[in-house]
């Protein structure tokens, strides 16, 4: 054991408090689309110097920088048994065997990391393995999900890929690759992929790589904990001005935005994006009970949730959410309301879900009256309710 090492833990030891997580983030898109390339020039970027990347498949790597990791192999299917769930088994070896040299000191000591997911991968296994793995979720915060659009033959894709529509509905930062490859007519037709964008992921910003807009300062730092700030950044990682706020209507999204000649993708048509809202706070068990009826009867569904919400037991500290599918981060409480607005919002991407089936589970639990339903304080007192075991116990 080296001196620095025994004084690193002496340190660590004294102070009890484990080291911030690392924030991490996963960048993806289709084949082709211009992953390695958007990575390439970011890394010249002096805010990505301690950046590990990891590369989640085989291949030619051609980034010019030292700190790259190859992932390759197994998926491995969670306790749970679901399929929808499965975490990847080589990424934790990946990531365990990076903390260890790390913490060893036999690798410079990254900041930051980065994984590049193969064009075809799910990016929902990548997201459960640091959500759902008891160390590296300690280890790990997740930073973003950045999902390249390749402008040129996007539409295409999306059209015949459902893989595509899934990658960009859970982004957090949306990156239009190859605009300058466009001809004239190809750059008039840009704007219907930007809105069919915006209409399955209205949360992510979108950026034009060609026009310089797919910097570090963009794509970083999109979590909820950003360390330059404060306080949690609420407003950024949840946008939920940004999502139809009528769930219902939000049903018909689509059509607003595809007139003929154009259907609306039967992919894109699956997907629902929207936001929940209720001003009151909420009963926790009610919550709870909310959070634990989706996820066991829908959890393949739930490609995305994020939410701030005030809980009747401790309203000034909001408790906030996230989940992929069954996979729900734990709720982490914050010490206080990051801006005025003390409403809770959750916004849900979903697919095969109709908005107005959540919006009136929601209504029933949060308290909203409505006829021939019962009302929250029933369903929760129900004998059928679980006792215990949800995402708050
Ligand atoms: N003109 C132009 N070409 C680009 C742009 N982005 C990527 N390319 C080119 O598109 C091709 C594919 O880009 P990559 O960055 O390798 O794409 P990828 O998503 O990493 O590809 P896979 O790893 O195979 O899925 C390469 O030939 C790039 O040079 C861009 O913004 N403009």
């Amino acid at each position: 054991m080296n001196p620095n090492q025994e004084a690193g833990q002496a340190t660590a030891g004294q102070n009890k408090r484990p080291p911030p997580p690392f924030p991490l983030t996963i960048v993806t898109g289709f084949l082709g689309a211009g992953k390695t390339s958007l990575l390439n020039r970011l890394l010249r970027d002096p805010a990505l110097a301690d950046t590990l990347v990891i590369i989640n498949e085989f291949g030619e790597i051609g980034l010019d920088h030292l700190l790259v990791e190859k992932a390759v192999g197994d998926m491995l299917v969670m306790t749970s048994g679901c399929l929808c769930c499965s975490i990847r088994g080589d990424l934790i070896t990946t990531l365990e065997d990076a903390l260890r040299r790390r913490d060893n000191g036999r690798i410079t000591p990254f900041q930051r990391v980065v994984i590049e997911t193969t064009g075809l991968a799910d990016p929902a296994p990548v997201l459960h393995t640091i959500m759902y793995h008891p160390y590296l979720m300690l280890r790990f915060r997740l930073d973003g999900v950045v999902t390249l659009v390749d402008a040129v033959n996007g539409m295409a894709t999306l059209d015949a890929h459902e893989e595509a529509v899934k990658q960009a509905a859970v982004a957090d930062r949306l990156v239009l690759a190859k605009t300058d490859l466009l001809d004239e007519a190809a750059s008039l037709r840009l704007n219907d992929l930007r809105t069919r964008l915006a209409s399955l992921n209205p949360g992510a910003r979108l950026l034009d790589a060609a026009k310089g807009e797919a910097t570090a300062n963009s794509l970083l730092d999109a979590g909820l904990y950003d360390p330059t700030r404060k306080s949690p950044n609420v407003q950024g990682w949840l946008n939920a001005e940004a999502f139809p706020k009528d769930a219902a209507k939000s049903a018909h999204h689509h059509d607003r935005h595809h007139h003929e000649p154009h259907d609306v993708n039967r992919h894109d048509a699956r997907i629902r994006a929207f936001c929940l809202r209720h001003d009151a706070p909420i009963p926790p068990a009610a919550f709870d009970l909310f959070l634990e009826l989706l996820r066991n009867a829908h959890g393949p569904n739930l490609l995305r949730v994020k939410g701030i919400a005030a809980l009747a037991d401790d309203p000034s500290r909001p408790v906030v959410i996230h989940g992929v599918q069954h996979v729900f981060h734990p709720p982490a409480r914050l010490a206080a309301w990051p801006d005025g607005d003390h409403g809770s919002r959750i916004v849900f991407i979903l697919r095969d879900m109709e908005p107005a089936f959540v919006e009136g589970l929601w209504n029933a639990f949060v308290g909203l009256p409505a006829p021939d339903r019962p009302d929250g304080e029933a369903l929760v007192a129900s004998p059928l309710a679980p006792a215990k075991g949800g995402l708050l116990a």
